[in-house]
């Protein structure tokens, strides 16, 4: 009889062959996972199990939860572009970051941003409240602000977004990571580098230990399936989070696998046109005045840092404009901005997070934080710049965000 789950063929030559551009696209079939028709898209094994020749030997898959070979498909091909020597696909970015506070046990520490994701927020929260699990909430863009939750023993994950979800903080990823691997031998340094996508930025590349994205953001890039993605470097924190995947069941279904195989392909077209377009909407942002949160701008305080872990500044700003009902109604009067949730998608989208997507942080901690009520969050598409900014400025002065006579001279 099999002795326990099967684990996958996952493993890769975790090193690029090519520029990121074309190993996006380029499917390696030497990945020991064969296809008897060399199908040049591959192929969908939508089946829960597999027959066997054996009672007492099992092949490769023997049931989908534990392995299938569209994910594991998948999951070599991301692990190649996250520089991981694993990666697991699973059924939401929530999903992942619930597999990562498995490894971590009651009486036992996390160290996190004070900026982050609302649902983030709220698993963390969850952990204090009914695993004994405590997070630290601490200004990330400082290493100083970590030191005095750095614990020998206790601290098992540091859990960084950079840039956070979002007011666009930069950690100092490679240095937070040597301090943290000095002082605590049984840390994890984590990153969600769901904002910037692989195609930008790869943290494994610097001294993270674990990345974790949204699939349903950037890697799929159409906003039609939920997935999340963790790319891992050590094997046996690797074989801890493919037990937990196949004993909770959280693995990728077989379609979803096969539409996230075929939207990183178009991964790095669709960035670079969303960053070519947010970048000139941050600058027509900043021309009028406002207060914008992108590290695309010389004005963000930590430009330099940014540049020196990225490829770029990624797509998604935030920008204030002083009050709170100014903001919901200029989010009420674009036309081609989408209100909507969420970023990454070839579609634009406008959103106020205290509101939506970081409405689960209580407002009291998001006043303790200093998280600004009047945020509006931009995520940009692929759309024609021009029509984007037109569509904004409409709003804009619709919302007397923007004082047209005062702009023209007549004030
Ligand atoms: C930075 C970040 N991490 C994780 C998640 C969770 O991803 P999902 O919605 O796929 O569960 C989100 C958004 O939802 C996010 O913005
Ligand atoms: N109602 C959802 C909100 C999801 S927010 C999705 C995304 N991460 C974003 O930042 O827009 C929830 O409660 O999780």
């Amino acid at each position: 009889m099999n002795s326990g789950p099967l684990t996958p063929t996952s493993q890769t030559s975790n090193r690029l062959r090519y520029k990121l551009a074309t190993e996006l696209v380029f499917i390696d079939n030497s990945d020991g996972i064969k296809d008897p028709y060399n199908a040049a898209s591959v192929p969908i094994y939508q089946s829960a199990t597999f027959k066997q020749s054996s009672a007492t030997q099992m092949g490769e898959y023997d049931y989908s939860r534990s392995g299938n070979p569209t994910r594991s498909h998948l999951e070599n091909h991301i692990a190649k572009i996250m520089s991981a020597n694993r990666a697991f696909v699973v059924t939401s970015g929530m999903s992942a970051l619930d597999v990562i506070a498995r490894l971590v046990k009651a009486g036992e520490e996390i160290i996190a941003g004070d900026d982050l994701y609302g649902g983030t927020n709220r698993l963390l929260a969850f952990l204090n409240k009914s695993c004994d699990i405590k997070t630290h909430h601490v200004d990330t863009t400082s290493v100083d602000s970590l030191m005095p939750y750095l614990h020998p023993t206790k601290t098992r994950l540091i859990l960084l977004e950079s840039p956070t979800n979002p007011l666009f903080k930069i950690s100092d990823i490679p240095t937070i990571a040597a301090v943290v691997h000095e002082r605590c031998p049984n840390a994890l340094v984590v990153v969600d580098n769901t904002m910037m996508s692989p195609y930008l930025q790869r943290p494994l590349e610097f001294g993270a230990d674990i990345v974790i994205h949204s699939g349903t953001k950037y890697l799929s890039g159409h906003h039609d399936l939920m997935a999340g993605v963790i790319g891992v470097k050590d094997e046996v924190v690797a074989e801890r989070i493919y037990f937990t995947i196949n004993a909770t069941g959280s693995g990728l279904p077989p379609f979803d696998s096969w539409l996230l195989l075929r939207g990183i392909k178009t991964l790095g077209v669709r960035m670079e046109k969303q960053q070519a377009n947010a970048m000139q909407i941050a600058e027509f942002l900043e021309y009028h005045g406002f207060k914008v949160m992108y590290p695309g701008l010389k004005s963000h305080p930590q430009y330099e840092l940014h540049h020196t872990m990225s490829r770029g500044p990624g797509a998604v700003l935030s920008f204030v404009t002083g009050d709170v009902e100014v903001s919901e109604r200029v989010v009420e009067s674009t036309k081609i901005w989408a209100i909507s949730v969420s970023f990454g998608c070839v579609n634009s989208l406008i959103s106020m997070p205290c509101r939506m997507s970081h409405a689960s942080i209580p407002a009291a901690v998001r006043q303790e934080r200093g998280f600004p009520e009047d945020l509006i969050r931009l995520c940009v598409g692929i759309e024609d710049a021009n029509d984007l900014i037109e569509d904004l400025y409409s709003a804009l002065v619709l919302a007397n965000a923007i004082d047209v006579g005062q702009q023209n001279g007549n004030a």
